[in-house]
């Protein structure tokens, strides 16, 4: 690359690191309200705490006492009432949601309910995703707590977090609709591009740029509190033509945790859920979130568009029998990270499954040569760091976007894609459908 297009590229990130910084500013004050909010909420539901947050949380403990009582108050007041006062959302409309948004096709269907592609008519019929939720049995709405906390979504707001624009829950079929901005692709469909057409390699610039997105989404979740427990490449959007042209955009964030607990069986309705992206200390049966497991699985994805293979790919155990611990899982990360001990990760001796893997064979670090990049690259340092055993020394988000891997040539920059001379053609949501009607 010229010296010229990298001082481009590098001005380019300047402007958007010095616009970020405006930006995160201005939002500083509206951060603290989320913070606030969530903080009650986590408060009520036992919420792991980070160490640093403890302070903290200490300060605020006697304030958020005095909350508590008040939102328990509220609470039994709800409740005795419940069957005749529904939960009323302000951000939430009760319309059908056909009145407002044309539906054009169903982009694809995930553990929760199908997401469709549809126009907004009133904002002169912007493209929208619509997730339309399943609408529950009578009686099994959703909880005050997820309610209060898919109102709080609509209030993050960052350059690569999609936007959720919109929550309709509709009276005619008892839906819950959450309207979010178009993204025409997402990692998935760009890694199996890149794996469909080995001679067209995901070119350096692009990785990179698409995880230092990833992991500037992710700081700005977890500086928000929230833990977005389910990243994967279907979940990683990237904007089509437009202003915001390949700009990555995290999506379904915050959603696990309203409606999927890690205990709960991993197939629902058939639908298939991947634990290729679940951290060890999970798997090992570690009962709290923290955000570290966001970070393994950034590091899981990072390797996935180096190789175009999934780095991890476990096979389920038998879905009839929901278990937390999957052991080919387990085998997969030991095969290339080797035997976690002790003296790695003192504190697995407390999870419920350590003991199960105590008579494992000693299986060797294999990681550098699954890669295949040198081992003293900094693409692998810093992955290695994303991957770590131990989650209390896996690399904080903050951390990892101050890598030297940033620094060096090709430096990221907002559009992951490149500049328009020899830029890959991903197809484009409406063109995979096609192929695959057609193939089926
Ligand atoms: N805002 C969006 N714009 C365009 N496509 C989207 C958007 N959000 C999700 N999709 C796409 O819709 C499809 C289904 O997404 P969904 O999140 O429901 O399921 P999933 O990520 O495949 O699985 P899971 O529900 O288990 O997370 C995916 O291909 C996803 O990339």
């Amino acid at each position: 690359m010229s010296g010229y297009h990298q001082q481009q590229q590098y001005q380019h990130q300047q402007q958007h690191q010095q616009q970020q910084h405006h930006h995160q500013q201005q939002h500083q004050q509206h951060q603290q309200h989320i913070q606030q909010q969530h903080h009650h909420i986590q408060q009520q539901q036992h919420y792991p705490m980070q160490q640093q947050q403890q302070q903290h949380h200490l300060q605020m403990q006697q304030q958020q006492q005095q909350h508590q009582q008040m939102q328990q108050q509220q609470q039994q007041q709800q409740h005795s009432h419940h069957s005749h006062h529904p939960i009323v959302l302000t951000s939430t409309s009760r319309v059908d949601v056909s009145e407002k948004y044309t539906f054009s096709y169903e982009v694809g269907s995930g553990t929760y309910g199908m997401v469709y592609k549809a126009d907004d008519k009133k904002r002169h019929n912007m493209r929208v995703a619509i997730k339309k939720f399943r609408s529950t049995k009578e009686g099994e709405g959703l909880s005050l707590t997820a309610c209060r906390e898919i109102g709080l979504l609509k209030e993050l707001s960052h350059e690569n977090i999609i936007k959720l624009q919109d929550i309709c829950l509709n009276p005619k079929d008892k839906s819950l609709n959450l309207v979010f901005d178009y993204a025409e692709f997402d990692l998935f469909g760009i890694i199996k591009f890149h794996r469909d057409h080995p001679s067209t390699p995901c070119p350096d610039h692009t990785i990179k740029s698409l995880v230092w997105q990833i992991l500037n989404g992710i700081h700005y979740l977890h500086s928000n509190w929230v833990i977005h427990r389910d990243l994967k490449p279907s979940n990683i959007l990237v904007m089509g033509e437009g202003k915001e042209y390949g700009t990555v955009k995290i999506g379904d964030f915050g959603l696990a945790r309203i409606f999927q607990s890690p205990l709960r069986p991993l197939h629902e309705n058939g639908v298939v859920v991947t634990i290729w992206y679940r951290s060890p200390e999970l798997l090992l049966g570690s009962k709290h979130y923290t955000s570290a497991v966001d970070i393994w699985a950034i590091g899981c994805i990072f390797a996935e568009l180096i190789t175009t293979k999934p780095l991890f790919p476990g096979r389920e155990k038998d879905p009839k029998i929901p278990s937390l611990f999957q052991d080919d899982q387990v085998e997969k990360i030991m095969r290339v990270l080797g035997k976690p001990t002790l003296e790695m990760w003192p504190d697995a001796k407390h999870l419920p499954e350590w003991k199960k893997i105590a008579n494992c064979e000693p299986y060797t670090n294999t990681l550098a040569k699954c890669l295949g990049i040198e081992e003293s690259s900094l693409a692998f340092d810093l992955l290695m760091k994303m991957i770590q055993y131990d989650p209390s020394k896996r690399i904080s988000a903050q951390e990892a976007l101050d890598h030297p891997y940033f620094k060096e040539a090709p430096i990221p920059s907002a559009n992951s894609f490149g500049s328009s001379v020899g830029k890959i053609l991903y197809p484009t949501r409406q063109q995979q459908k096609k192929k695959k009607d057609s193939d089926e």
